[in-house]
């Protein structure tokens, strides 16, 4: 392999203790813990272990962490009215509901529901729109985190061809405005994209959303481009891969990042980041 690893589970870690400082300092100063509240409806089982992993890390830097599990059952009014509730709880700073939510419930009704400056997130109209006209307020979590992977390299970012393939609200919108405010060209790649491998094998920086085992081919991989996988599938077997051909693009790239250990844990980190940045910027 030629490319270096980017360590995502290792910067998330030296985040996720700096953030456990701030956290000791601002207890010695007599201010109030950050406090999180993660929303779960339903019972996918990915879906618990990423709200597990997010209720573990807040324990550890020491927020205070909420938790509401609800039946696959709940109705929207239900779960907006829960909402509410957190919305005007002076010890919450950030409400998380995790997608997908069941069918008979409309994600972007919660979504607009919860106060802008609790949506750490960064998924509401208001912080979306924010980032678009680069004044970003809260960000969202996954594109926050590659931006910090990014910047870990060194690389300088201005006028590099970026390419995104997918466009989800989630991951490949937000990443795409992250990119073109960081200084990049960028291409957003979805699934009417004609001739995938052309644009692809023309980007200097590949970030890939698409949540498909393998579906970029390692040769398709611009010589040196910088490769972001956010793409966490589990095999029959067990084993976790992302939606690069691993072995073969990591012996073209001049970084990438691992499945799992990327982006992942830095999705996590920057959570973190965004209760303690809705704490200080709104609620102290
Ligand atoms: N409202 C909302 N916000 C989200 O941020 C959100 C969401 N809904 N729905 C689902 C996606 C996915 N997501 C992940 C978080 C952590 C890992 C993570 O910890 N990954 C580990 C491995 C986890 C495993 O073993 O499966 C890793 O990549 O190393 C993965 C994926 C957050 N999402
Ligand atoms: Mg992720």
């Amino acid at each position: 392999m030629t490319a270096q690893l980017i360590d995502g589970k290792a910067i998330a870690q030296s985040i996720r203790k700096e953030l456990k400082q701030k956290v000791a300092d601002r207890r010695a100063a007599g201010k109030r813990l950050p406090g999180l509240a993660v929303i779960l409806v339903g019972d996918d089982p990915a879906s618990q272990v990423y709200v597990g992993n997010k209720r573990k890390a807040c324990e550890e830097v020491g927020y205070v962490s909420r938790s509401y599990d609800m039946p696959e059952s709940t109705s929207e009014a239900e779960l907006l009215a829960l909402i509410d509730t957190l919305n005007n709880d002076k010890a919450i700073d950030g409400i998380l509901v995790q997608l997908p939510l069941p069918e008979q419930i409309e994600d972007a009704k919660v979504i607009e529901r919860i106060r802008p400056d609790k949506d750490v997130d960064g998924f509401h109209p208001y912080n979306v729109g924010r980032l678009a006209q680069r004044i970003p307020q809260l960000r969202a979590c996954t594109p926050m985190g590659i931006m910090t992977l990014i910047k870990s390299t060194g690389v300088d970012l201005h006028g590099l061809d970026a390419v995104v393939v997918g466009a989800s609200n989630i991951v490949g919108r937000p990443m795409t405005l992250e990119l073109l405010l960081a200084g990049c060209t960028t291409t957003t790649c979805h699934r009417f994209t004609h001739d995938l491998q052309e644009k692809v094998s023309r980007a200097d920086l590949l970030v890939v959303a698409v949540g498909k085992p393998g579906f970029i081919p390692g040769d398709w991989v611009k010589p040196g481009a910088i490769v972001i996988d956010v793409g966490i599938n589990r095999l029959e077997d067990g084993h976790l891969v992302g939606d690069v051909q691993f072995d073969v693009a990591a012996e073209r790239a001049s970084f990438i990042t691992p499945v799992p250990g990327g982006v992942g844990p830095m999705t996590i980190a920057s959570l973190l980041e965004n209760t303690l940045y809705a704490a200080e910027r709104y609620h102290d």
